[in-house]
Protein backbone atom coordinates (compact mmCIF):
# COMPACT_ATOMS: atom_id res chain seq x y z
CA UNK A 1 0.00 0.00 0.00
CA UNK A 2 2.57 2.34 -0.90
CA UNK A 3 4.43 3.92 -3.23
CA UNK A 4 8.18 2.75 -3.51
CA UNK A 5 10.71 5.20 -3.69
CA UNK A 6 14.15 4.29 -5.79
CA UNK A 7 17.21 5.41 -3.99
CA UNK A 8 18.85 6.62 -7.20
CA UNK A 9 16.18 8.96 -7.28
CA UNK A 10 16.56 10.66 -4.18
CA UNK A 11 19.26 13.62 -3.21
CA UNK A 12 20.38 14.14 0.58
CA UNK A 13 21.14 17.46 1.45
CA UNK A 14 21.46 18.64 5.03
CA UNK A 15 20.80 16.77 8.32
CA UNK A 16 17.75 18.59 10.05
CA UNK A 17 18.03 16.75 13.93
CA UNK A 18 15.86 13.46 14.70
CA UNK A 19 12.65 12.00 16.08
CA UNK A 20 12.41 8.67 18.06
CA UNK A 21 14.67 6.23 16.31
CA UNK A 22 14.82 8.35 13.50
CA UNK A 23 16.93 10.98 11.78
CA UNK A 24 15.49 13.60 9.30
CA UNK A 25 17.19 15.63 6.20
CA UNK A 26 16.24 17.77 4.04
CA UNK A 27 16.37 16.38 0.43
CA UNK A 28 14.81 15.71 -3.50
CA UNK A 29 13.04 13.24 -5.48
CA UNK A 30 12.94 13.27 -8.74
CA UNK A 31 10.27 11.91 -11.02
CA UNK A 32 9.40 11.35 -14.97
CA UNK A 33 6.26 12.98 -16.17
CA UNK A 34 5.64 12.11 -19.54
CA UNK A 35 9.21 12.19 -20.21
CA UNK A 36 10.15 15.35 -18.37
CA UNK A 37 12.24 15.30 -14.83
CA UNK A 38 10.84 16.60 -11.73
CA UNK A 39 12.70 17.15 -8.88
CA UNK A 40 10.64 17.60 -5.54
CA UNK A 41 12.08 18.69 -2.14
CA UNK A 42 11.38 15.93 0.42
CA UNK A 43 11.87 15.50 3.56
CA UNK A 44 13.85 12.17 4.24
CA UNK A 45 12.97 10.28 7.37
CA UNK A 46 14.94 7.66 8.28
CA UNK A 47 15.10 4.53 10.99
CA UNK A 48 18.15 4.23 12.73
CA UNK A 49 19.60 1.51 11.74
CA UNK A 50 19.90 0.08 15.50
CA UNK A 51 16.08 0.03 15.49
CA UNK A 52 15.18 -2.27 12.52
CA UNK A 53 12.89 -4.10 14.04
CA UNK A 54 10.30 -0.89 14.45
CA UNK A 55 10.70 -0.66 10.50
CA UNK A 56 6.92 -2.38 10.29
CA UNK A 57 5.96 0.37 13.10
CA UNK A 58 8.01 2.87 11.37
CA UNK A 59 6.02 2.35 7.91
CA UNK A 60 2.92 1.30 9.31
CA UNK A 61 2.69 5.12 10.70
CA UNK A 62 3.41 6.95 6.84
CA UNK A 63 0.93 4.10 5.69
CA UNK A 64 -1.54 5.96 7.95
CA UNK A 65 -0.48 9.28 6.90
CA UNK A 66 -0.93 7.59 2.81
CA UNK A 67 -4.20 6.25 2.91
CA UNK A 68 -5.78 9.12 3.85
CA UNK A 69 -5.62 12.81 2.69
CA UNK A 70 -6.46 15.99 4.03
CA UNK A 71 -5.57 19.58 3.85
CA UNK A 72 -4.10 19.37 6.81
CA UNK A 73 -2.11 15.75 7.19
CA UNK A 74 1.44 15.57 6.19
CA UNK A 75 1.81 14.17 2.21
CA UNK A 76 3.85 11.18 2.26
CA UNK A 77 5.50 10.37 -1.13
CA UNK A 78 6.46 6.72 -0.29
CA UNK A 79 9.32 4.68 1.29
CA UNK A 80 12.69 3.87 -0.14
CA UNK A 81 14.52 0.88 1.45
CA UNK A 82 17.97 0.45 0.39
CA UNK A 83 20.68 -1.96 1.95
CA UNK A 84 20.00 -1.75 5.81
CA UNK A 85 18.15 2.52 5.43
CA UNK A 86 14.47 2.00 5.81
CA UNK A 87 13.71 5.81 4.21
CA UNK A 88 10.16 7.59 4.65
CA UNK A 89 9.69 10.26 2.05
CA UNK A 90 7.66 12.88 3.08
CA UNK A 91 6.44 16.77 1.73
CA UNK A 92 9.14 19.03 2.98
CA UNK A 93 7.22 21.76 4.89
CA UNK A 94 8.71 24.97 5.00
CA UNK A 95 8.83 26.71 8.02
CA UNK A 96 9.10 23.21 10.14
CA UNK A 97 7.68 22.34 13.16
CA UNK A 98 5.93 24.32 15.37
CA UNK A 99 7.25 24.05 18.78
CA UNK A 100 10.23 25.63 17.96
CA UNK A 101 8.86 28.69 15.64
CA UNK A 102 6.64 29.45 18.64
CA UNK A 103 9.70 29.79 20.97
CA UNK A 104 11.51 31.59 18.55
CA UNK A 105 8.74 34.22 17.52
CA UNK A 106 7.81 37.10 19.47
CA UNK A 107 5.04 38.50 18.33
CA UNK A 108 2.22 35.89 17.50
CA UNK A 109 -0.98 37.13 17.89
CA UNK A 110 -4.07 35.43 19.45
CA UNK A 111 -6.26 34.59 16.81
CA UNK A 112 -2.96 33.51 14.92
CA UNK A 113 -2.67 30.82 17.96
CA UNK A 114 -6.48 30.52 17.95
CA UNK A 115 -6.62 29.86 13.92
CA UNK A 116 -3.97 27.28 14.62
CA UNK A 117 -5.68 25.26 17.14
CA UNK A 118 -8.70 25.02 14.97
CA UNK A 119 -6.74 23.59 11.80
CA UNK A 120 -5.10 20.92 14.18
CA UNK A 121 -9.19 20.23 15.60
CA UNK A 122 -10.41 20.55 11.96
CA UNK A 123 -7.71 17.70 11.41
CA UNK A 124 -8.51 15.50 14.56
CA UNK A 125 -12.15 15.51 13.56
CA UNK A 126 -11.08 13.88 9.94
CA UNK A 127 -9.25 11.22 12.10
CA UNK A 128 -12.06 10.85 14.27
CA UNK A 129 -14.98 10.54 11.30
CA UNK A 130 -12.40 7.81 9.65
CA UNK A 131 -12.20 6.17 13.39
CA UNK A 132 -8.06 6.76 13.05
CA UNK A 133 -6.57 7.28 16.94
CA UNK A 134 -3.03 9.65 15.66
CA UNK A 135 -1.28 8.75 19.00
CA UNK A 136 1.21 11.53 18.54
CA UNK A 137 -0.34 14.80 18.91
CA UNK A 138 1.75 17.57 20.18
CA UNK A 139 3.53 21.02 18.91
CA UNK A 140 6.43 18.94 17.58
CA UNK A 141 4.40 17.10 15.11
CA UNK A 142 2.72 20.40 13.99
CA UNK A 143 4.79 21.65 10.90
CA UNK A 144 4.09 25.24 9.92
CA UNK A 145 3.09 25.33 6.17
CA UNK A 146 2.59 29.61 5.96
CA UNK A 147 3.50 31.62 8.19
CA UNK A 148 0.36 34.02 7.46
CA UNK A 149 1.54 37.59 7.98
CA UNK A 150 -1.23 40.05 9.83
CA UNK A 151 -0.44 42.94 7.46
CA UNK A 152 -1.38 40.66 4.07
CA UNK A 153 -4.14 39.56 6.45
CA UNK A 154 -2.65 35.93 5.38
CA UNK A 155 -3.14 33.01 8.18
CA UNK A 156 -0.68 30.22 9.13
CA UNK A 157 -1.40 26.96 7.68
CA UNK A 158 -0.34 23.57 9.84
CA UNK A 159 0.05 20.16 8.63
CA UNK A 160 -0.54 17.67 11.43
CA UNK A 161 3.10 15.16 10.69
CA UNK A 162 2.93 11.20 11.21
CA UNK A 163 2.54 9.74 14.31
CA UNK A 164 5.74 8.01 14.39
CA UNK A 165 6.76 4.81 15.75
CA UNK A 166 3.76 3.53 17.91
CA UNK A 167 4.83 3.66 22.01
CA UNK A 168 4.09 0.26 22.68
CA UNK A 169 7.79 -0.51 20.88
CA UNK A 170 9.17 2.59 22.27
CA UNK A 171 10.00 1.70 25.84
CA UNK A 172 8.76 3.25 28.65
CA UNK A 173 11.29 6.02 29.61
CA UNK A 174 9.96 7.48 26.11
CA UNK A 175 6.17 6.94 27.54
CA UNK A 176 7.25 8.67 30.56
CA UNK A 177 9.03 12.02 28.67
CA UNK A 178 5.86 12.27 26.95
CA UNK A 179 3.82 12.94 29.89
CA UNK A 180 1.49 15.26 29.92
CA UNK A 181 1.17 14.71 25.78
CA UNK A 182 0.13 10.91 26.41
CA UNK A 183 -3.19 10.00 27.89
CA UNK A 184 -2.47 8.33 31.59
CA UNK A 185 -4.72 5.31 30.08
CA UNK A 186 -2.10 4.49 27.85
CA UNK A 187 0.97 4.63 30.62
CA UNK A 188 -1.00 1.03 31.64
CA UNK A 189 -2.22 -0.18 28.25
CA UNK A 190 0.13 1.58 25.50
CA UNK A 191 -3.21 1.05 23.27
CA UNK A 192 -4.04 4.65 21.93
CA UNK A 193 -7.92 5.24 21.03
CA UNK A 194 -9.57 8.41 19.61
CA UNK A 195 -9.78 9.71 22.72
CA UNK A 196 -6.48 9.82 23.80
CA UNK A 197 -6.05 12.24 20.87
CA UNK A 198 -8.24 14.34 23.30
CA UNK A 199 -6.16 14.78 25.67
CA UNK A 200 -3.10 15.28 24.00
CA UNK A 201 -5.07 18.22 21.75
CA UNK A 202 -5.80 19.67 25.45
CA UNK A 203 -1.34 19.19 25.99
CA UNK A 204 -1.06 21.24 22.54
CA UNK A 205 -3.32 24.09 23.43
CA UNK A 206 -1.64 24.82 26.82
CA UNK A 207 1.89 24.58 24.35
CA UNK A 208 0.28 27.04 21.52
CA UNK A 209 -0.92 29.61 24.03
CA UNK A 210 2.29 29.08 26.23
CA UNK A 211 4.30 30.20 23.40
CA UNK A 212 5.82 26.77 22.39
CA UNK A 213 7.41 26.10 26.07
CA UNK A 214 7.11 22.02 26.37
CA UNK A 215 4.30 21.59 29.94
CA UNK A 216 6.32 20.61 32.78
CA UNK A 217 9.41 20.24 31.08
CA UNK A 218 11.06 20.49 34.58
CA UNK A 219 9.93 17.79 36.29
CA UNK A 220 12.01 13.95 35.69
CA UNK A 221 9.80 11.18 34.35
CA UNK A 222 9.39 10.10 38.42
CA UNK A 223 7.40 13.53 38.78
CA UNK A 224 5.90 13.26 35.33
CA UNK A 225 4.26 9.95 36.74
CA UNK A 226 3.55 11.45 39.87
CA UNK A 227 1.48 14.19 38.11
CA UNK A 228 -1.07 11.61 36.91
CA UNK A 229 -0.92 9.42 40.10
CA UNK A 230 -1.80 12.86 41.80
CA UNK A 231 -4.56 13.46 39.11
CA UNK A 232 -2.95 16.76 38.56
CA UNK A 233 -3.93 19.49 35.71
CA UNK A 234 -1.43 21.70 33.91
CA UNK A 235 -1.18 25.31 35.20
CA UNK A 236 -4.66 27.04 33.87
CA UNK A 237 -4.10 29.49 31.19
CA UNK A 238 -5.10 33.11 32.69
CA UNK A 239 -7.72 33.25 29.47
CA UNK A 240 -10.75 31.14 31.59
CA UNK A 241 -12.74 30.23 28.38
CA UNK A 242 -9.48 28.31 27.23
CA UNK A 243 -8.33 27.13 31.04
CA UNK A 244 -11.50 25.54 30.66
CA UNK A 245 -11.62 23.83 26.79
CA UNK A 246 -8.28 22.35 27.79
CA UNK A 247 -9.49 21.07 31.55
CA UNK A 248 -12.28 19.31 29.40
CA UNK A 249 -9.69 17.99 26.64
CA UNK A 250 -7.39 16.54 29.74
CA UNK A 251 -10.20 14.47 31.90
CA UNK A 252 -8.75 11.76 33.60
CA UNK A 253 -11.91 9.59 32.57
CA UNK A 254 -11.33 8.94 28.76
CA UNK A 255 -15.40 9.24 28.30
CA UNK A 256 -15.47 12.05 29.68
CA UNK A 257 -13.58 14.22 27.08
CA UNK A 258 -15.42 16.49 24.46
CA UNK A 259 -15.97 15.46 20.86
CA UNK A 260 -13.74 17.34 17.60
CA UNK A 261 -17.12 18.63 17.08
CA UNK A 262 -17.68 20.78 20.46
CA UNK A 263 -14.13 21.22 20.45
CA UNK A 264 -14.28 23.04 17.36
CA UNK A 265 -17.37 25.07 18.09
CA UNK A 266 -15.66 25.98 21.31
CA UNK A 267 -12.81 26.84 19.29
CA UNK A 268 -15.28 29.24 17.12
CA UNK A 269 -16.93 30.84 20.17
CA UNK A 270 -13.35 31.67 21.79
CA UNK A 271 -12.21 33.46 18.11
CA UNK A 272 -16.11 35.74 18.40
CA UNK A 273 -15.23 36.46 21.82
CA UNK A 274 -11.32 37.16 21.13
CA UNK A 275 -12.76 39.50 18.44
CA UNK A 276 -15.70 41.33 20.96
CA UNK A 277 -12.57 41.74 23.89
CA UNK A 278 -10.57 43.33 21.11
CA UNK A 279 -13.21 45.51 20.05
CA UNK A 280 -14.44 46.40 23.90
CA UNK A 281 -11.32 47.15 25.42
CA UNK A 282 -8.94 47.64 22.41
CA UNK A 283 -6.86 44.89 24.82
CA UNK A 284 -5.55 41.22 23.80
CA UNK A 285 -6.19 39.06 26.02
CA UNK A 286 -3.08 37.25 27.64
N1 LIG B 1 7.89 17.08 6.96
C1 LIG B 1 8.80 18.04 7.40
C2 LIG B 1 9.35 17.96 8.67
N2 LIG B 1 10.23 18.89 9.08
C3 LIG B 1 10.58 19.91 8.26
C4 LIG B 1 11.54 20.95 8.69
C5 LIG B 1 11.55 22.18 8.05
C6 LIG B 1 12.46 23.16 8.46
N3 LIG B 1 12.45 24.39 7.85
N4 LIG B 1 13.33 22.97 9.45
C7 LIG B 1 13.33 21.78 10.07
N5 LIG B 1 14.09 21.36 11.11
C8 LIG B 1 13.74 20.10 11.44
C9 LIG B 1 12.71 19.67 10.59
C10 LIG B 1 12.45 20.74 9.73
C11 LIG B 1 10.03 19.97 7.00
N6 LIG B 1 9.14 19.05 6.59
Amino acid sequence: QFHMIKHEDLTWRESLGQGSFTHISRGSKTDQWDGVTHSTEVLLKVLDANHKNCWESFFEAASLMSQISHKHLLLVYGISVHKSKNIMVQEFVKHGALDLYLKRSTSVSVSWKLDVAKQLACALNFLEEKNIAHGNICAKNLLLAREGDPSADNSPFIKLSDPGISMALLGKDVVLDRIPWVAPEVLDTLEIELECDKWSFGSTLWEIFNNGEAPLQGLDPIQKQQFYEHFSNLPALEWTELADLIIQCMQYQPELRPSCRSIIRQLNSLITSDYEILHATGTHPK
